[in-house]
């Protein structure tokens, strides 16, 4: 795998390498020594997965300190627009997003560091998006912002969303805790 910086501090994107051969393939998601070259967390209390058809958008969610957490993602099946908001005040990329394509194809995943809000855009039916996160969930902690209210186009126009997503409160109306 290689790590790659990005121009938000603390987010990371994963060059997963997939092996191939006639069985399949093989891919390493977390590699401790490799983790540690980078001065990433490597150790995750928790890991999910969510499958979701085309054109569903989960998001805007972080957890709040003291549970705040890294998050490590990347799609298993399918594919995905994954979108990052950063919501550190004394960031110089605070209320920036960063976005990127995660894929079964490009093998791609993304290292959340603390203080970032988290959403995906579904690009296909099926598509199973993995977690690991450094806290468990603690629902008193967890946050989030609504999805259309930060400036990014998610080019879809009838999004598949839960009400407790849309009912998030816009970033501008936001106090963050980072
Ligand atoms: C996270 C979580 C959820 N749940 C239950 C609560 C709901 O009944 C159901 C789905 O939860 P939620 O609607 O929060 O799941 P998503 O909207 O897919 O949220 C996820 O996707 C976005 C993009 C993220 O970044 C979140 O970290 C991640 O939680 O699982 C649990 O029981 N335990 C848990 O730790």
């Amino acid at each position: 795998m290689k790590i790659v910086s990005t121009e938000f501090e603390n987010l990371f994107i994963m060059d997963y390498s997939s092996y191939k051969d006639n069985r399949g393939e093989f891919v390493k998601t977390i590699h401790k020594q490799t983790f540690d070259e980078f001065g990433l967390e490597s150790v995750f209390t928790e890991s999910f997965y969510s499958v979701s058809a085309k054109d569903v958008i989960r998001g805007m969610h972080y957890q709040n300190p003291p549970e705040d957490h890294v998050k490590l993602v990347y799609v298993l099946t399918g594919a995905i627009i994954d979108v990052v908001l950063d919501i550190r005040k004394e960031s110089i990329t605070y209320g920036k997003y960063f976005f990127v394509e995660l894929s079964q194809n490009n093998r791609n995943g993304i290292y959340i560091g603390k203080g970032f809000a988290h959403g995906f855009l579904a690009l296909e039916d099926d598509t199973t998006v993995e977690y690991h996160t450094t806290t468990s969930q603690h629902k008193e902690f967890e946050a989030g912002i609504r999805y259309d209210s930060f400036g990014f186009d998610w080019k879809v126009s009838k999004p598949i969303m839960s009400d407790r997503d849309l009912a998030f409160q816009k970033f501008t109306e936001t106090i963050s805790l980072f």
